[in-house]
This record gives C-alpha cells, structure tokens and sequence, in this order.
C-alpha cells in the first residue's frame, strides 16, 4: 500500500479526563500514515488523483478546534473516521501525542489503526 505521511502535526484542541483540563486548548501532536493507492496520480500528476495533504491538515485541525474529547482514544478514533470517510482513504495509522502531560517523561498518548 502507498503512503502519505505527516510528521509531528501540531494541533490546538481540548482535551482531558478532568474538566478543568477541556476549559483551555492544549497543543497535542499527530504523526499520521494514510493508506491509498495513488499509482495513478504518479502517472496523470494531478492532485485531483491523490489525498491533498495540505486538505487533511486543514480539516483534522478545523475539526479538533471545534471540537472535545476526554480521551486521547476517542479524539484519535475521530481523526482516523475523518480521514477514512472525508478523504477515502484505505487505511490510517495514527499516533497522538500529548506532551508535558505528566513529570518525568516527554510525552504519552496512543496509536491507532483503522482500515476500511
Ligand atoms: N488511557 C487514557 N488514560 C488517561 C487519559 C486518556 O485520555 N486515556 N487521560 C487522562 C487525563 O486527561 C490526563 O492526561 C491529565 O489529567 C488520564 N489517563
């Protein structure tokens, strides 16, 4: 399967067991994989053939700044349908980061994979 893959994505978001924590936006971190088949855009060269990054981006940061999640599972299987479903994708691999969350360690949060 071809790959699309957006490194260290930084997106504003609430997000927190506590509800103090989902009172103020924090900054967490993606690392996204997105499984399609893009044979075809190697060969036309049109973007109208492929996943626009620069889409994904946009909407996965509009979506979380609207948006609450408690857990970071929840938050991530939210990224991945989004993904899946607005951009027809076949699969997703998807970390989220939640950074300076707990002392001692840099960051902690999830993996998550979800295809079609
Ligand atoms: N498995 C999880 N454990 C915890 C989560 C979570 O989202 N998934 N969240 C919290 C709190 O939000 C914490 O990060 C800050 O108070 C605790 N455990």
């Amino acid at each position: 399967m071809d790959t699309i893959f957006l490194e260290q994505v930084k997106v504003q978001t609430k997000l927190g067991v506590p509800e103090w924590e989902r009172a103020v936006a924090q900054t967490i971190i993606l690392d996204i994989e997105i499984g399609y088949d893009f044979s075809l855009a190697c060969q036309s060269d049109e973007i109208a053939d492929t996943i626009d990054y620069g889409q994904v981006v946009g909407r996965i940061r509009e979506t979380l700044a609207e948006r609450s999640f408690k857990l970071v599972e929840a938050l991530g299987e939210h990224v991945c349908q989004l993904i899946l479903q607005e951009f027809k994708a076949k699969s997703v691999q998807l970390k989220v980061s939640k950074p300076g969350i707990l002392p001692g360690l840099k960051a902690l949060g999830i993996t998550i994979y979800r295809q079609v």
